[in-house]
């Protein structure tokens, strides 16, 4: 049998296990004896961890004076100072979580690689490629491990430990207690790392190739974000050099939702990556307006990639004027036909417009070069070949036949000048649909033009068909089913040559645009062939939540797996109250009496309400910005907490929810599934259909 170990005056809550477990008084004492020799593990890999730091640290101080030059002397004090944020350790978080016992061999399991004085492995990151056994090797498949064991920490301090006997075909599976026990601890403040419970079916998806790209399709809180950002780690330790020149990019959002990650990638010694929402990473212009809800509808269809697409090489145009410039005692002269064929070759050429325009400017300049070297018998300097490029009749003609564009202006040429949009338009858009673009009033100039959230992602594309923006080598997007197409397409330009990780749940979508199949999104994302791979084990909701949310999914018309949840625990509260209000305060009250945070979801205009009557009646709230908030319960609309959970939720009038947008059901699958140890759900409004009549589950 699969044997655990507590200390002999362990903390109250894990003292009985121990005592049902080792009765007997001699194993009792030889597991006790293990239990010190891993804690003296712990300390000594703890030192030598704080002595990797020192030896950085002293690097750093002196490699100023080793590095020869001062661009030399800045990138290696970069490259130290993130090694030295690298080594930090985290008092509250254990060192090593396992350990693997080999026939002849035995390897700590953890955050980082410890080494001793010599070199010697202390623990093992958890990346390295031996580490993968602990997350994948199993009775029917040891692959070598003989005993995989798993420590239970508690503040910091290793406590206990559970061992799994893979040889002798002992496996605990989900039935661990330290799995189990960290699955179902009440949660606070911001999102964890789950790197000593990685699950199989995480792991494979964790471990991809660098070159895989992989569509997540997971149900409510079946890890996918925490798989997203372990992967990008992982990726990080594989190709260390190749990343951190390309980068690794998180798309995440909002703003709420990527301070609640921010912490994930730092705990596991990765603090470079570039963590923004679609609205930052296409933020050309300000965004001073709002479109109505038809308008950006018709922005972010991709047939407007098209329309921007023929809007440029529209504005190439052939030659009609020969070019013939003065220098000095000579004159040149570039006849119309060969302007043509520049002109013609180039557009052939399918550059991007910016980069083409400096090769027809190129072009031109040679054949001038050509001229000059037959007349004077002497290759002219690359000064001179400047001033030819910049000389007024080659300027002239550039602007004429390949003229000068910014992102902005072309977007706005096309909302100002109907003839333009009409060609570019031509049996793409309905003549309506083209005034409904023009409709929003653009100012005389792009400057003064106050552009929406849905021009800014046309501006992107404009940007990207007259510059090639500069890719990462890796993109992890959450929450990605609320893609449009036309921000598939942004995040698309910036993964090119890179690879993707898409993670989402079309349940979830609430955008007027969300994805209803991946294989769109993957085909506009520019990756059409990555796999869509299920996730159904949730670890965040507990079952009776769960059977309650899947009531909603017949109704919201996406075909995807039902969620099944990994906890029998919890509490599914639903009830009819006279007083919405007063029953939320009374509600948070009683919640407050448990562990963990507890979050108070509604509609957004009730938000204001509920915060003030919470004040009134002595609770502190926070806002879901403030993640790192003293006070315990977060007040948050419905449309903000996407991708959040808290330890109790409390779900207010469901049916304004509802009522609150068009796709309103399925925004109330996403705020019934955010609890993990409780769910209440008040209301005075009829509950709406699917959930009438719904069993509730109340254990406390
Ligand atoms: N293997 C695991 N071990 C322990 N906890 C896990 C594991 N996988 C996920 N979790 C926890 O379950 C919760 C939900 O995970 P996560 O937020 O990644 O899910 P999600 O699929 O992105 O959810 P959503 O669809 O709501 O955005 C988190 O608290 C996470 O830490």
């Amino acid at each position: 049998m699969a044997q655990s170990v507590e200390p002999t005056a362990p903390p109250p809550h894990t003292a009985d296990r121990a005592g049902s477990r080792h009765t007997a008084d001699r194993p009792e004492r030889g597991l006790a004896t293990a239990l010190a020799a891993e804690q003296a593990h712990l300390a000594t890999s703890r030192a030598a961890l704080a002595r990797m730091r020192e030896r950085a640290e002293a690097l750093f101080s002196t490699g100023q004076h080793v590095a020869g030059d001062p661009y030399a002397a800045e990138t290696l004090g970069r490259t130290l100072s993130r090694r030295v944020a690298e080594l930090a350790d985290q008092p509250d978080t254990p060192l090593f979580f396992g350990r693997l016992t080999f026939a002849d061999a035995e390897h700590h399991v953890g955050r980082r690689h410890v080494t001793d004085d010599l070199g010697e492995p202390l623990v093992l990151d958890w990346r390295a490629p031996l580490s993968r056994l602990f997350y994948r090797a199993s009775a029917r498949d040891p692959q070598g491990v003989t005993v995989r064991r798993r420590f239970g920490f508690d503040r910091g301090e290793l406590t206990s430990f559970e061992d799994e006997h893979l040889g002798r075909g002992e496996e605990l599976g989900t039935a661990s207690r330290i799995l189990t026990g960290e699955i179902e601890r009440p949660r606070v403040g911001p999102m964890r790392d789950i790197v000593a419970t990685i699950q199989p079916e995480q792991d494979e998806l964790v471990r991809a190739d660098l070159e895989t790209s992989l569509c997540v399709q997971g149900a409510p809180g079946t890890g996918k974000t925490a798989v997203g950002l372990h992967r990008a780690a992982y990726l990080l330790y594989l190709h260390r050099e190749r990343l951190r020149r390309s980068g690794v990019l998180v798309v995440g959002p909002n703003r709420a939702f990527l301070a609640y990650i921010a912490a994930v990638l730092p705990a596991l010694g990765e603090v470079e990556v570039a963590q923004t929402t679609v609205e930052e990473l296409v933020a050309r212009v300000p965004v001073r307006a709002v479109d109505a809800p038809e308008v950006a509808a018709l922005k972010h269809d991709v047939r407007l990639a098209e329309v921007l697409r023929r809007a440029v090489e529209a504005r190439v145009s052939g030659a009609t004027e020969p070019i013939v410039v003065s220098d000095g005692s000579f004159r040149w002269r570039i006849g119309v036909d060969p302007l043509r064929r520049i002109v013609e070759e180039t557009r052939r050429e399918g550059l991007p417009y910016a980069t083409g325009r400096e090769r027809v400017r190129a072009r031109v300049v040679a054949l001038l070069q050509l001229q000059a070297e037959s007349r004077r018998a002497e290759s002219p300097g690359d000064a001179w070949l400047r001033r030819m490029g910049r000389c007024r009749p080659v300027t002239d003609f550039l602007d004429a036949a390949w003229p000068a564009l910014t992102p902005e202006g072309l977007l706005h040429l096309l909302y100002t000048d109907p003839q333009v949009l009409a060609t570019a338009a031509d049996g793409l858009l309905t003549p309506a649909e083209q005034e409904l673009l023009r409709a929003g009033r653009p100012g005389r100039t792009p400057k003064a033009t106050r552009w929406t959230a849905a021009d800014a992602v046309l501006v992107d594309e404009a940007a990207g068909l007259l510059e090639r923006p500069a890719g990462f080598g890796h993109v992890v997007v959450d929450e990605a089913q609320d893609l449009s197409p036309m921000q598939c397409r942004a995040i698309a330009r910036r993964s090119e040559h890179g690879s993707l990780t898409l993670l989402g749940d079309l349940a979830q979508g609430t955008a007027p645009w969300s994805a209803t199949d991946w294989r769109e999104s993957l085909a506009h994302l520019g990756k059409p062939d990555a796999a869509v791979v299920p996730l159904t084990v949730g670890f965040r909701v507990p079952a009776a939540v769960v059977a309650l949310a899947n009531r909603l999914l017949p109704a919201l018309a996406v075909d995807v797996p039902p969620a099944e949840s990994l906890r029998r625990d919890g509490a599914l509260d639903v009830r009819t109250v006279p007083d919405l209000v007063a029953a939320t305060v009374a509600e948070v009250r009683a919640a407050l009496t448990h562990d963990g945070s507890v979050g108070v979801v509604a509609a957004d205009d009730a938000v204001d309400r509920l915060r003030a009557a919470l004040a009134a009646a002595g609770v502190e709230t926070a806002t879901a910005d403030d993640v790192e908030a003293a006070t315990r319960v977060t007040v948050v609309g419905a449309t903000a907490v996407k991708g959040l959970e808290y330890d109790q939720v409390v779900a207010v009038e469901p049916a304004a929810i509802v009522a609150a947008e068009p796709r309103g059901l399925h925004r109330l699958y996403v705020v019934l599934t955010r609890a993990v140890s409780r769910l209440t759900v008040l209301h005075t409004a009829p509950l709406p259909g699917p959930l009438v009549d719904a069993p509730t589950a109340p254990t406390r």
